[in-house]
């Protein structure tokens, strides 16, 4: 490590790290190892007192700066964040246990693109005028006020960017919340901002389990709430937030189908396999893990696959041979377990992997079952880990049925060379996010979220503007007024 895993304090609040050691402990575990790598503190009510306090009274004079004078801080964060990349990765690894090999390309990069795509934004919001005769009407973009993130634990630094950047792009000030399981990550986002020339108050952090949460939420002087996590988290932060009738963002979870026609580049199919289902140990919201295979080529897909899953380099993250790393947490690894365990007990065929590797941390092999049917739990459940269920299939029709039978629709993939039907099967997947022989891909142009429980809203691109800012319609009448008395 270049800097400490301990932080200097739990929480960034008004431009400053704060502590208060009468919170809970939460202990910050290295998954590669198991070690304790920091502490930090769960918000005490003062804590969350004071942080949204600060963050309203910082909201309105950055409000009130000119667009472009938000977006040149953002911007400068970005180049700040890309100039720190090695840093910054290190402590995701860490943070996380993803191999260094991924973190050090997707994790600050992505939140730096966030912030340079809503720092370039920031100076083109503008509202419309609208001639009503020789009267006339304009609207104003204006912000919302006091925004609330809750981050889930698989990308501490893109959730803590995807969700800050359009936030204070639109002129709103932000409080975020990370997973008590990766504390670390948004409090270097913070300093960055603050280091960029970001005002105090307006891009805080504050540690806790739900509860702190739970706390954010509830509270009448916030504005706007954006969670990613789970789906039943989601429910009752949904819930807290309709209390208010706050404006919300959900990022919830999935269980999405990966379909591969017998004409699809078995190779690049293999690949986008792999992508949707080992990348993070699995540990990716859009994952594609139902992943259906026309039958003619089922045998053929899973000899390829497994050969290629033997490539699989696993072991210590900070090796940057490492190509895939330990689950999160023992409590992550061992829900995978359980559900390993299942899919054996109801009939599916275990075709590669399904065991902890014998080292420290929290290690899974990548775990591929075939002879998957549509009921199993394997086939219905989020597992949020390296499992891959192949199901077979016979025609289109069959597949689009099957493929939509699910209660969540983050997101979904088709592998063919028919770039008809691959428009077709796209149009009909039940989905808020699609792939066309390619899988995972989210660059910040395009908005990402969720259909059905996965989610509401969009993160990213133009449309995460709408989520992080309202209209103001202005009436102008420029003769008499008339009234009927
Ligand atoms: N759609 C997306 O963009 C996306 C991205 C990443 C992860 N996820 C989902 O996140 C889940 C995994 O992450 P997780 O285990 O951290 O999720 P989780 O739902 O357990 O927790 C998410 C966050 O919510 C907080 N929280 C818990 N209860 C709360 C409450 N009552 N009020 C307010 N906050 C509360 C947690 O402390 C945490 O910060 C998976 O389901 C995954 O699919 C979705
Ligand atoms: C960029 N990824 C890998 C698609 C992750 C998006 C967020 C979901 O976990």
């Amino acid at each position: 490590m270049n800097y400490p895993t301990q932080p200097k304090a739990s929480h960034f609040i008004n431009g400053a790290y704060v502590e208060d050691t009468s919170g809970t402990p939460i202990k910050v575990i290295y998954p590669a190892t198991g070690a304790v790598i920091a502490t930090v503190h769960a918000a005490t009510p003062a804590i969350v007192e004071q942080v949204i306090t600060s963050a309203r009274a910082a909201q309105r004079a950055w409000a009130a700066l000119p667009g472009t004078e938000r977006g040149r801080i953002l911007r400068r964060a970005a180049d700040m964040m890309r100039a720190r990349n090695h840093d910054l990765s290190v402590l995701e690894t860490h943070d996380t246990g993803k191999p260094y090999q991924e973190t050090s390309v997707a994790d600050a990069a992505s939140g730096a693109d966030a912030l340079e795509y809503f720092g370039g934004l920031a100076a083109t919001l503008t509202g419309e005028h609208i001639q009503l005769g020789e009267d006339w009407a304009y609207t104003r973009r204006e912000a919302l006020g006091l925004c609330v993130g809750i981050g889930a634990w698989n990308y501490p630094t893109q959730i803590a960017c995807w969700k800050g950047a359009p936030a204070l792009a639109c002129g709103n000030a932000m409080i975020f919340k990370p997973s008590e399981t990766t504390p670390l990550c948004a409090l270097k986002v913070a300093e960055i901002l603050h280091e960029a020339g970001l005002p105090a108050g307006l891009y805080n952090v504050v540690q806790g389990m739900g509860e702190v949460g739970g706390a954010l939420v509830s509270d009448p002087r916030v504005d706007k709430v954006s969670l990613t996590g789970s789906v039943p988290t989601g429910r009752k932060v949904y819930a807290a937030a309709a209390e208010g009738i706050k404006h919300v963002t959900m990022e919830l979870g999935g269980k999405s189908p990966l379909l591969i026609f017998d004409d699809a580049d078995l190779e690049n199919a293999v690949s986008g396999a792999i992508l949707g289902n080992f990348y993070s140990s699995g540990q990716v919201c859009s994952n594609g893990t139902r992943v259906f295979v026309h039958k003619g080529i089922k045998e053929a897909f899973l000899t390829r696959l497994s050969e290629r899953l033997e490539q699989a380099v696993i072991g210590d993250p900070m090796d940057p041979a490492t190509s895939f790393g330990p689950m999160v947490s023992e409590r992550q690894m061992e829900i995978v377990q359980s559900y390993i365990t299942k899919g054996i007990e109801e009939g599916a065929r275990l075709v590669t992997g399904g065991a902890r590797l014998d080292r420290g941390g929290f290690f899974l092999q990548p775990t591929v079952f075939a002879d998957v049917t549509d009921d199993m739990t394997i086939a219905r459940e989020e597992i949020f880990g390296p499992v891959m269920a192949v199901l077979d299939f016979d025609s289109e029709d069959e597949v689009m049925a099957r493929a939509n039978a699910t209660e969540f629709g983050l997101a979904a993939g088709v592998f063919t060379s028919d770039l008809t039907r691959a428009h077709r099967v796209a149009a009909g997947f039940e989905a808020g996010t699609c792939f066309i022989n390619s899988y995972n891909d989210a660059p910040v142009e395009v908005p990402f979220g969720g259909a059905k429980l996965s989610g509401v809203g969009r993160e990213n691109a133009k449309q995460a503007i709408e989520h992080y800012s309202q209209l103001k319609s202005v009436y102008v009448r420029m003769g008499d007024l008339e009234a009927p008395f």
